[in-house]
């Protein structure tokens, strides 16, 4: 009886920190309320205060909180790893009593509560480890979970004792599916770029880099009187403020504290100018944005320089070390890449091709839920 399919699942995700960490989570969500025929029921596990809280709610999912601390604090701290056991226990409370059917986590130490309390309460769990290093986060929930979906498999030797399958970065629908082309004047328009106007979007991942944001504001000051350019600059929530009021003397340059809309910035820039997280990265590769990379120096085992280096190679992305992030070597990567249409072209026609990982992902969690025939009807249709 355990191939026949049911009509519903329960699936907890537990995603948060950082958007490398969401939107993995967000997009299998998506994926897997397409199902045909299956009622999928979806609650997200995170940490209080984090960015989770914005963006799970605006996507349209109920999401539970918890008070967790980063990794330091659990190893260096017995307060911090019985707030963690004390967490587990909660959310192996909360399964049972949603009627939970499988897990889901997508790293980063917010993550962790849901998966011990999956462990407790014994429901099948499945993480995704979307670097090619993988995290401390993931590693302890790799000793939790029997499953792990890695995005590169070079990621697959630091799980031995698990069922490891590779899979690649699940994406969101709007930027799996993005037709750049289509969208462009509309996106550009929106981010008051002039007809002939190059457009560089700088962007320093989901919480902003102050380095980056101060690099490109001296930037649009340099280019105070180019009219060939527009500069759009995400300063992220806490320097927000301060960023606008440096540069409200400008005309050439847009800041905002965070981007609701990438498939935009991908569609519009001419240049992108972001750090190398595992998101960005994915995206980037996938759409082909001609892209000026500056590696996060202290990612864990420098693994932001990894996935740079893997769009360096492929032509698709120039590297910039974050030691070498001057006005003047920000000007001349971006300089170059906006002075040659041919280069651009040739990354920007880069055919998108599919990206399948977040409906491979949700396979696997109607399989672990013990829908098979769902899985198989999604993957025959
Ligand atoms: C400082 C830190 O620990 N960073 C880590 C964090 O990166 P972080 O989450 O900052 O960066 P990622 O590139 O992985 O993901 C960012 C995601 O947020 C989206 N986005 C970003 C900015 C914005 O304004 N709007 C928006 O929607 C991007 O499109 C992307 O989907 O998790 C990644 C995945 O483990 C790691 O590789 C990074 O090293």
């Amino acid at each position: 009886m355990t191939n026949e399919p049911r009509s519903s699942l329960r699936v907890a995700i537990g995603a948060g920190g950082t958007g490398g960490h969401i939107y993995p989570g967000l997009a299998v969500a998506e994926a897997l309320r397409e199902t045909p025929d299956v009622n999928v029921q979806i609650d997200f596990f995170g940490a209080r205060g984090r960015l989770e809280e914005t963006l799970v709610p605006a996507a349209g999912y109920r999401l539970h909180t918890a008070e967790v601390d980063g990794l330091t604090g659990v190893r260096g701290s017995a307060r911090a790893a019985s707030r963690l056991a004390r967490a587990g226990a909660h959310c192996a409370r909360q399964i049972r009593e949603l009627g939970v059917d499988v897990v889901f986590g997508t790293g980063g130490y917010p993550s962790l509560p849901i998966v011990l309390g999956a462990r407790l309460a014994g429901v099948p769990t499945l993480i995704h480890e979307s670097n090619a290093v993988p995290g401390r986060a993931n590693r302890l929930s790799a000793s939790l979970s029997a499953r792990v979906a890695v995005a590169f498999p070079e990621a697959a030797r630091g799980f031995t004792r698990n069922e490891v399958r590779v899979v690649g970065t699940p994406l969101m629908a709007d930027i799996a599916g993005l037709d750049r082309r289509a969208l462009r004047d509309e996106a550009r328009a929106g981010f008051g770029a002039a007809p002939g106007q190059a457009l560089v979007v700088v962007c320093g991942g989901s919480l902003g880099s102050r380095r980056l944001t101060d690099t490109a504001l001296s930037l649009a000051r340099r280019w105070r009187y180019r009219n060939d350019v527009r500069l759009v600059v995400k300063a992220g929530s806490e320097h927000f403020a301060a960023a606008s009021a440096a540069v409200e003397d400008l005309g050439n340059v847009l800041v905002l504290p965070y981007l609701d809309r990438m498939d935009h910035v991908y569609a519009g820039s001419d240049v992108f100018v972001g750090r190398s997280g595992a998101m960005t990265v994915a995206e980037i590769s996938h759409v082909g944005v001609p892209s000026v990379l500056v590696p996060y120096p202290h990612a864990i085992g420098d693994h932001q320089r990894h996935n740079a280096q893997a769009l360096v190679t492929r032509g698709v992305a120039r590297m910039l070390e974050d030691g070498e992030l001057t006005t003047a070597n920000l000007e001349r990567s971006v300089q170059d890449l906006i002075g040659s249409p041919a280069e651009r072209a040739t990354t920007t026609d880069l055919p998108a091709g599919p990206n399948d990982s977040a409906r491979t992902v949700a396979n696997w969690l109607l399989q672990l839920g013990g829908l098979q025939a769902a899985a198989r009807e999604v993957v025959n249709a």
